[in-house]
């Protein structure tokens, strides 16, 4: 069975239990269940402490797992990511009351609330930096309303909790981040049971971001028609009973599809369709 560390709660469960969902395997029914095993899919799911779920991989109880790239890089654990999968994306910064500081090189001797102690404390020493770290659980936004620190170092999506506490951010981002799958450092790269949880969800990554386009076309208009939708391998091409036309299927990613019919159209492409891929291995 493969071992997989699922978050059990914050912004990355709920996204990944659903990506788990739609790659076909059973998820939790509610929130009190901490393990759950897919008999069926031979996988085996441990609802953790996102914060935690480096720890557990890194130790090689658990084969796998989902976590933030920012909590995998403050645990310090020895994991690395196999694959990115697109959501819960973030920035990681600096922020404080404006005209308070510019950026890190003016740091000395303040103090940094922050969740992510372990980052800021290595983007510190690299800065060459002598500021003093305290750790937060959360809410860190507010530590220097209440005169906990100068400066915080957190979690930015939309900006709205910086916003709402008359923060600004400063200098550049620390990093980026977004829900990662991890294993253990150095671990075999082509174990079976990984690589198809992997090709599991590259497909609903796949599905989520591409569709399936079919068009009529002159056969004279093909060449130009398919340099517009020249899918990942090569599109397919089937004649029409009416002669001189040719039917064409293609995937498209789903972003571009309008412009693309847009431009067929203009061709003299006709009966221009898209359908929603609901599941793929490439
Ligand atoms: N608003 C957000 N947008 C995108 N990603 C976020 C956001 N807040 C947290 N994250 C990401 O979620 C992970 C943090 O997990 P965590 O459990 O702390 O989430 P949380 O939403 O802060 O939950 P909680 O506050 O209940 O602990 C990190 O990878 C972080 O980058
Ligand atoms: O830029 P934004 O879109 O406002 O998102 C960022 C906020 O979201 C998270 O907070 P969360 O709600 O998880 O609370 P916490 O600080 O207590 O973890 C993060 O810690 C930031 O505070
Ligand atoms: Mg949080």
């Amino acid at each position: 069975m493969l071992r997989i560390a699922v978050p059990n709660k914050g912004a990355i469960s709920g996204p990944a239990m659903a990506m788990l969902h739609e790659a076909g395997y059973k998820q939790r029914k509610e929130s009190k269940e901490l393990v759950l095993v897919d008999p069926a899919n031979e996988v085996e799911f441990f609802y953790l402490r996102p914060r935690d779920i480096a720890i557990y991989v890194s130790s090689g109880r658990l084969d796998i797992g989902i976590t933030g790239r920012d909590l995998l890089l403050d645990s310090g654990a020895e994991a690395e990511e196999i694959l990115q999968l697109g959501f819960a994306r973030s920035t990681f910064r600096y922020a404080t009351k404006p005209g308070t500081v510019a950026g890190p090189e003016g740091f000395d001797g303040l103090t940094i609330a922050t969740s992510y102690e372990g980052i800021v404390a290595k983007h510190l020493a690299e800065a060459g930096v002598n500021a003093s770290v305290v750790h937060l659980d959360g809410a860190v936004e507010t530590a220097i309303e209440l005169g906990v620190a100068q400066v915080i170092a957190d979690v930015v999506e939309t900006g709205t909790s910086l916003r709402n506490a008359g923060l600004e951010v400063i200098g550049e981002p620390i990093m980026t981040s977004e829900a990662v799958v991890i294993r253990r450092t150095g671990a075999p790269a082509d174990d079976p049971k990984v690589q198809q949880f992997l090709r599991r969800l590259q497909g609903v990554l796949v599905a989520r971001s591409y569709v399936m386009m079919d068009y009529d076309c002159r056969v004279e208009h093909l060449e130009r028609a398919v340099a517009l939708t020249p899918g990942l391998e090569s599109p397919t091409i089937s004649p029409l009973h009416h002669e001189g036309w040719v039917a064409v299927r293609s995937m498209v990613a789903a972003a571009e599809a309008q412009r693309i019919m847009d431009d067929l159209y203009d061709l003299g492409a006709r009966a221009i369709l898209t359908t929603a891929i609901h599941a793929c291995r490439l």
